[in-house]
């Protein structure tokens, strides 16, 4: 038996391609998913993107060309067999389509279209028989850590007041039903007074946040929610009231568009760090 002293020297870590590294999949190629694809082409330890897909598969094919590594563009129903994760940041109604696959598999899908899991509940008990895993990220809200701590205690009220400008929120489906006309009003106005439940129905793709939001404190039906047009406003801006036995606090972000007015940049951002977060030596943040 040799000595300590003579044992060979252990080799050199090096990375280990072959397992351990995440196989991540981008479904929908927008705002979203393509600031995702890109921060995961320069390279994030422990992630590596495989595989898209997009509407315009030639367009996104174009979009993608300059990756140093690229990757093929595919329909929807083709990701999970190649991947172990799934970014699904596509129009809300694509939701199960890109959902199912992977969960049924028992894998993780980030859903950044959260007000669809209202309408697809079902999603959640695929995860809970399959052992897979529905990861709604901060995404264009913050401080959803803190709404889940509290949630672990008491929660008396949680209020949301979204401001828009006026180019975020034209076409709704709500202000369409109800013949409310944003165009050319020149002083805030408040368009909807009520729940993330039905919100999620009247702004689909606006209100995410308040979805995201109820799921991690009181519910869609008992969390407040008023939204207003307001003109003079070129942000996103999301402030957050929760009183709990724990805590009461308040909390409000200013998000900057992206190309998509709909859209915060931060969004594309709580995306990468949470991909980040999940091989990081140092986590800050639950
Ligand atoms: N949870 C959150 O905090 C936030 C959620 N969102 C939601 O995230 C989702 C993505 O947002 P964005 O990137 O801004 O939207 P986007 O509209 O910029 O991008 C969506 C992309 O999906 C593509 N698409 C359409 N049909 C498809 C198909 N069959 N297969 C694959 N891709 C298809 C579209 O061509 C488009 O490029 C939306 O549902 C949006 O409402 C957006 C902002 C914040
Ligand atoms: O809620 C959303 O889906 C998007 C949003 O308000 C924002 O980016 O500020």
């Amino acid at each position: 038996m040799s000595s300590p002293d003579t044992e060979p020297a252990p080799a050199p870590a090096t990375p280990d391609h072959s397992r351990g590294v995440l196989r991540v999949a981008i479904a929908g190629l927008g705002a979203v998913g393509l600031r995702v694809a890109h921060a995961l082409d320069e390279g994030m330890p422990g992630c590596a993107l495989v595989a898209v897909s997009a509407h315009d598969r030639v367009r996104a094919a174009e979009r993608l060309a300059h990756l140093r590594r690229p990757v093929p563009v595919v329909p929807v129903e083709e990701l999970e067999a190649l991947a172990d994760i799934v970014v699904e940041c596509a129009p809300a109604a694509l939701l199960p389509a890109i959902a199912e696959p992977f969960l049924r598999a028992g894998k993780t899908v980030i859903v950044l279209s959260s007000g669809a899991i209202l309408s697809h509940q079902n999603l959640i008990e695929l995860a809970r028989t399959h052992g897979g895993q529905i990861v709604v990220p901060t995404g264009a809200l913050l401080g959803l850590d803190a709404v889940t701590a509290a949630a672990e205690g008491e929660i008396r009220s949680v209020r949301m007041i979204t401001r828009k400008p006026v180019k975020g929120l034209v076409g709704a489906p709500y202000l369409v039903e109800h013949d409310i006309a944003i165009d050319d009003i020149t002083e805030p106005l408040r368009v909807f007074d009520g729940t993330p439940r039905e919100a999620a129905i009247g702004f689909p793709a606006n209100l995410n946040v308040a979805v995201a939001l109820a799921l991690a404190g009181i519910g869609p039906d008992r969390t407040r929610l008023e939204i207003w047009a307001d003109p003079a406003l070129t942000r996103n801006t999301h402030t957050i009231e929760v009183d709990a036995d724990s805590a009461s606090f308040t909390m409000s972000i200013a998000n900057v568009p992206t190309d998509n007015p709909k859209t915060g940049r931060i969004t594309a951002l709580s995306v990468i760090s949470y991909l980040r977060k999940l091989n990081a030596p140092l986590r800050v943040g639950s």
